[in-house]
C-alpha cells in the first residue's frame, strides 16, 4: 500500500496540493519511519476550502433528506467494502493494531454514516396551537461547519463530525490532527464516489494555526473539536468572539469504579478496555480505578496475569493487541507520569518499560497504592498507564470520583442494579457505562461535561447541534393594534 497521498488536501472533489506550506512528515508509530509527506495549508488553501464549501452548501440544503441521506449511506457501504484497506492505512497513520483497526475504525465511521443517513429524512421541528393562531419550527443548517481532529481516531471522528453535519444540510471542513493526516483524506474521498457534491467535505491540513484561521473565519457558522482541553479552551473563546456553535470533545480523568461484589472477571475484563485499547489514547479511559478494599488483591492478581498476558508486537500482525504509542512526544510524557507516580509513593505492579527497538514502545503499565492527590490521579496521562486506588465506602468513593476538573465518563461494576443506578445518578460524567466500558454505538450520544465538553456527538442530539430552529408564526385572524 502507498501510505503518500496523492496531494495534501482534498477541495471541491479533488486532491489539491500547494508545497509552499510547511511540510510535516508522517511517521509510523511502529517504526518511527517517515511514510508520507504533506504540506500545511496556505492562507489560500484555506481561503479555497472555505469558498467552495460556502457555495456547495446551499444547494445541498435545498435537497430533500432523503437524497442526502442516500449518499452518505452508500459512502458507508463503500467504506465497509474497504475496511480492510482503510484499517491498514488507520494503523499506518496511528500504530494502532491492526486487530483493533479492522473493527473500530472505519467500521465506526460506516455506523455514523448509515445512522446519520438513516435520518437525514427526518430533520424535523415543532408545531404549536395558539388558539386560532399557531406556531412551528423549522430545523435549519447552520451552513459551513469546521471539524477539527485528535490524532487517536482519525477516521471515526472525521465520519462522527462529517456524517450529522452533512445529514442535515450544512457542508464541513475537516482539518486532521497534524499528526495522523492521512485518513480523512481517504473519506474524503469515498464521500465524492457515493455522489456527495464537490465543496461538501473539504479537508485541509494544517497544525493549530490552521485550525484557528478556519475557526476565526466569518463564514463559519460552527466549529467541533475533539482535542485536548487547553485547545478547547482556546478554540471555544474563538468561536465565542463571533457567537459561533461549538461541539467540544475534549479529554479525561475517568473514574472506574469496581464494588465488592462485582464479577471480577468482567471487571477486570472492562479495566483492560478502559485503560489499554489504542495504547491507552483513549479520551474516555477509566484511569482512576476505585477498587473495594475487600476484593483489591484478587483484583490485582487477575489484572496483572491478563495485562502481562497481552501480545505486544507488529501492529500489522493480527495477533497483535497492543500497539506502540503514536508519537514520541506522548510516550516521554507517560514515562514522565510513570516516574512521577512512583515519585510520589505509588507502586508498580506491572508494565512501564521502553522496549528498546524503533518506534514508541512502552508496556501497558498498572500502578497501585495511587491517592487521589497524586498528579497521577489528577491529570490526564493519555498513555497505557491505570492506576488502583482503594475504598471502602459509597458515599466516600462518590465524591473522590467526582473530585475532578473533568467529566467526560465514568464507569462502574457491580450485581446490585439498584446500587448501580443509585451511584450512576451521582456521577458527574457526561457518558457512563454500568457493568461495560467504552462501548460507544453510535445511537448514543457521547460527551462531556465541565471541563471535558460541551454538546454531544452522535444518536439525534448531533442533529440539534447542526441545525438551529426558525420559529414562524402564523397569524389566522385579523390583526388588532391599539390605534
Ligand atoms: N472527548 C473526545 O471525544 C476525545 C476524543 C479523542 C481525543 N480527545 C482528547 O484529545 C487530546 C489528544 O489529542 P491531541 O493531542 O491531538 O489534542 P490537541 O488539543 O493538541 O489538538 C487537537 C486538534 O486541535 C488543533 N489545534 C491546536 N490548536 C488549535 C487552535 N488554537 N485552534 C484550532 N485548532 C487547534 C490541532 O492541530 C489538532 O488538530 C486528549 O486530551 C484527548 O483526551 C478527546
Amino acid at each position: 500500500m502507498t501510505t503518500q497521498p496523492k496531494a495534501s488536501h482534498f477541495i471541491d472533489g479533488q486532491y489539491v496540493e500547494d508545497t509552499s506550506g510547511t511540510p510535516i512528515e508522517v511517521i509510523y508509530p511502529a517504526t518511527g519511519q517517515v511514510i508520507a509527506t504533506v504540506y500545511e495549508a496556505t492562507p489560500a488553501i484555506v481561503e479555497q476550502a472555505l469558498t467552495s464549501a460556502a457555495r456547495a452548501q446551499a444547494e445541498w440544503a435545498a435537497r430533500d433528506g432523503t437524497s442526502r441521506g442516500r449518499v452518505l449511506r452508500r459512502a458507508a457501504q463503500i467504506i465497509m467494502e474497504r475496511n480492510r484497506e482503510l484499517s491498514v492505512l488507520e494503523t499506518y497513520d496511528t500504530g494502532k493494531p491492526l486487530q483493533e483497526t479492522l473493527v473500530a475504525d472505519a467500521t465506526s465511521g460506516a455506523d455514523a454514516l448509515e445512522y446519520f443517513g438513516g435520518l437525514a429524512a427526518d430533520v424535523t421541528g415543532q408545531a404549536m396551537q395558539f388558539g386560532g393562531d399557531w406556531a412551528y419550527t423549522i430545523r435549519r443548517p447552520l451552513g459551513v461547519c469546521v471539524g477539527i481532529g485528535a490524532w487517536n481516531y482519525p477516521t471515526q471522528i472525521a465520519c462522527w463530525k462529517a456524517a450529522p453535519a452533512l445529514a442535515t444540510g450544512n457542508a464541513m471542513i475537516f482539518k486532521p490532527s497534524e499528526t495522523t493526516p492521512l485518513c480523512a483524506l481517504k473519506v474524503a474521498e469515498i464521500l465524492i464516489e457515493a455522489g456527495l457534491p464537490a465543496g461538501l467535505f473539504n479537508v485541509v491540513q494544517g497544525r493549530g494555526a490552521v485550525g484557528a484561521a478556519l475557526t476565526g473565519d466569518a463564514r463559519v457558522a460552527k466549529v467541533s473539536l475533539t482535542g485536548s482541553v487547553p485547545t478547547g479552551r482556546k478554540v471555544y473563546a474563538a468561536a465565542a468572539a463571533q457567537m459561533k456553535q461549538v461541539t467540544m470533545e475534549l479529554g479525561g480523568k475517568s473514574p472506574f469504579i469496581v464494588f465488592a461484589d462485582a464479577d471480577l472477571d468482567d471487571a477486570v475484563s472492562g479495566a483492560i478496555n478502559a485503560n489499554f485499547y489504542s495504547s491507552g489514547q483513549v479520551c474516555s479511559n477509566g484511569t482512576r480505578v476505585f477498587v473495594h478494599a475487600d476484593v483489591q488483591e484478587a483484583f490485582l492478581a487477575k489484572l496483572k496475569a491478563r495485562v502481562e498476558s497481552a501480545t505486544i508486537g507488529d501492529p500489522m500482525d493480527e495477533a497483535t493487541n497492543f500497539g506502540p504509542m503514536t508519537t514520541q512526544a506522548q510516550l516521554d510524557i507517560t514515562r514522565h507520569h510513570l516516574e512521577t507516580a512512583q515519585a510520589e509513593g505509588a507502586r508498580v505492579i506491572t508494565g512501564g518499560e521502553v522496549l528498546d527497538k524503533p518506534g514508541f514502545w512502552i508496556t501497558p503499565a498498572v500502578l497501585a497504592g495511587v491517592t487521589d492527590d497524586m498528579t497521577v490521579a489528577r491529570q490526564e496521562v493519555f498513555g497505557p498507564v491505570m492506576s488502583v486506588l482503594t475504598f471502602t465506602d459509597e458515599a466516600d468513593v462518590i465524591t473522590r470520583a467526582n473530585d475532578t476538573e473533568f467529566g467526560l465518563s465514568a464507569g462502574l461494576f457491580t450485581q446490585d442494579l439498584t446500587r448501580a443506578h443509585r451511584v450512576v445518578a451521582q456521577l458527574r460524567a457526561g457518558t457512563c457505562w454500568i457493568n461495560q466500558y467504552n462501548l460507544t454505538p453510535v445511537g448514543m450520544p457521547f460527551g462531556g461535561s465541565r471541563q471535558s465538553g460541551i454538546g454531544r456527538e452522535n444518536a439525534r442530539m448531533a442533529m440539534d447541534h447542526f441545525t438551529e430552529a426558525q420559529t414562524v408564526y402564523v397569524g389566522m385572524s385579523p390583526v388588532e393594534a391599539a390605534f
